[in-house]
């Protein structure tokens, strides 16, 4: 099945369209990116060989602020992914009224097969070719898939030697020893959790009878089986792309990170059943939490599903079409826009205290974004209910109110 991001995007903005009363002029300019760097990339390898990577940064509109959004290195990146991706960007910062606007970028390459000399050069490679691209105040890059506060430190300091001046705020997601946030790592499942809690209040289940199911153990989908276990919420079964793994009882959170990052994956771990993902996503688990990559709940195998609420930690987990047969078949899905936007609002909490040079205790950080998070939630809930329409079409009728004004009273660019 061939699936392409970019046009399950505009298909979303499309859905959303026919619940908002603005000019459609703004849905056309909605659709497209304002602008999209490519970059080739020469690094030297270890064998002494040299081999060109391809990368790309999307700036895709910056109606509300300067362009933000996280950098992916993974085999499968590609121009319409990245569009896609900074596409989405752009309503998640507008759902969560951050002074931002939406980019992404990326690299095809396959980091697992990268030294770690080979992965620094590759990373200031693309620092040096997108820094006329970047800035604090123009577009602000942080981690997304196979990319992490080491990674970001790289760039930062590749930045600011460019430029010959401090400049902590030109990035996110940075380790906490050079201006990152305290409380930046565990954030995207940090903020899926109070999004989680409030939906489980709205729809009045009990935690303690409730069992999970997570796509992808990488930064959003392991710190959300630990948080989930501190919430009384049994995981049941996880996976990463080499396989997955079962137990009805409740998978523990520590000593399956520990068994992860001793063998770089999650099967045979001593306390479970080795299962593939196609048996994680049919499981009996209550609550499907995908935290991998786009579109892997689509039509092939959404029949299987038996979860009544899915919690996208991914960005586009969902195509449009299994999300309709989901829907109809009663079950509730949060949408990465608000589910994952924990991880993107403790960025601005970092670029907030890169700016005024005065850094917050963990307890601050989780205060500011549970506050912020659940008034997203409750807005959208209320919207939701209100039109009688989905999650997701409620989230982008936010947005888009949102983005549109702020067009609008800028006038639209030339
Ligand atoms: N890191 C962040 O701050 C944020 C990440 N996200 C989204 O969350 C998702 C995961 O991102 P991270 O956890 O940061 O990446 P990561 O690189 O830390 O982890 C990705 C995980 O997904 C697994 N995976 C990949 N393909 C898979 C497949 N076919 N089947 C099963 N597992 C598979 C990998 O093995 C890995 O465990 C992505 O969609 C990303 O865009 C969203 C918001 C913020
Ligand atoms: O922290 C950020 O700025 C963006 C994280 C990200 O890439 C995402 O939310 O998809």
């Amino acid at each position: 099945m061939q699936l392409n991001p970019y046009e399950m995007l505009k298909k979303q903005i499309d859905d959303a369209a026919r619940y908002i009363d603005i000019d459609p002029e703004y849905f056309d300019i909605l659709k497209e990116p304002r602008e999209i760097l490519e970059v080739s990339l020469p690094v030297r390898l270890s064998d002494g060989s040299i081999k060109v990577f391809k990368g790309w940064r999307c700036h895709y509109n910056n109606a509300l602020g300067p362009y933000k959004g996280g950098i992916r290195y993974h085999v499968q990146v590609n121009r319409d992914e990245v569009i896609a991706l900074a596409g989405w960007m752009t309503i998640k910062c507008a759902v969560a009224q951050l002074p931002f606007g939406g980019g992404k970028g990326g690299i095809n390459c396959s980091p697992a097969d990268l030294s770690i000399d080979e992965l620094e050069k590759l990373t200031r490679a693309y620092a040096l070719g997108i820094s006329r691209f970047i800035g604090t105040d123009y577009d602000v890059p942080a981690p997304d898939v196979n990319t992490n506060p080491q990674i970001m430190a790289w760039i930062a300091d590749t930045y600011e030697k460019i430029k010959g001046f401090s400049q902590p705020s030109v990035i996110t997601g940075k380790p906490v020893e050079v201006g990152g946030s305290l409380g930046r790592s565990k954030a995207t499942a940090q903020g899926g959790v109070y999004v989680l809690t409030e939906a489980l209040k709205a729809l009045n289940f009990n935690n303690k009878d409730l069992s999970c199911a997570i796509e992808g153990y990488g930064n959003a989908g392991s710190y959300m089986h630990l948080l989930l276990e501190k919430m009384g919420i049994k995981v049941i079964a996880v996976s990463d792309t080499r396989g997955g793994i079962y137990n009805p009882k409740g998978l523990p959170a520590s000593e399956l990170k520990e068994h992860k990052m001793k063998n770089r994956t999650v099967s045979n771990f001593p306390e479970g059943e080795n299962i593939t993902d196609r048996e994680l996503l049919s499981s009996n688990a209550d609550i499907l939490i995908p935290a991998a990559l786009e579109g892997m709940i689509n039509e092939t195998n959404v029949s299987d599903i038996k979860a009544k609420i899915i919690l996208e930690l991914a960005n586009g987990p969902v195509t449009p079409q299994a999300e309709k047969m989901l829907s109809d078949n009663g079950v509730l899905i949060i949408p990465d826009v608000l589910a994952n936007s924990g991880g993107v609002i403790v960025s601005y909490f970092e670029w907030v205290q890169g700016r005024s040079g005065e850094y917050w205790d963990e307890s601050t950080v989780d205060k500011k974004l549970y506050n912020r998070i659940t008034e997203a939630f409750r807005e959208i809930w209320e919207i939701k209910g209100r039109k009688k329409i989905k999650m997701r079409e409620a989230a982008y009728v936010t947005a888009i109110g949102r983005i549109s004004q702020a067009m609008r009273i800028r006038g639209i660019w030339p």
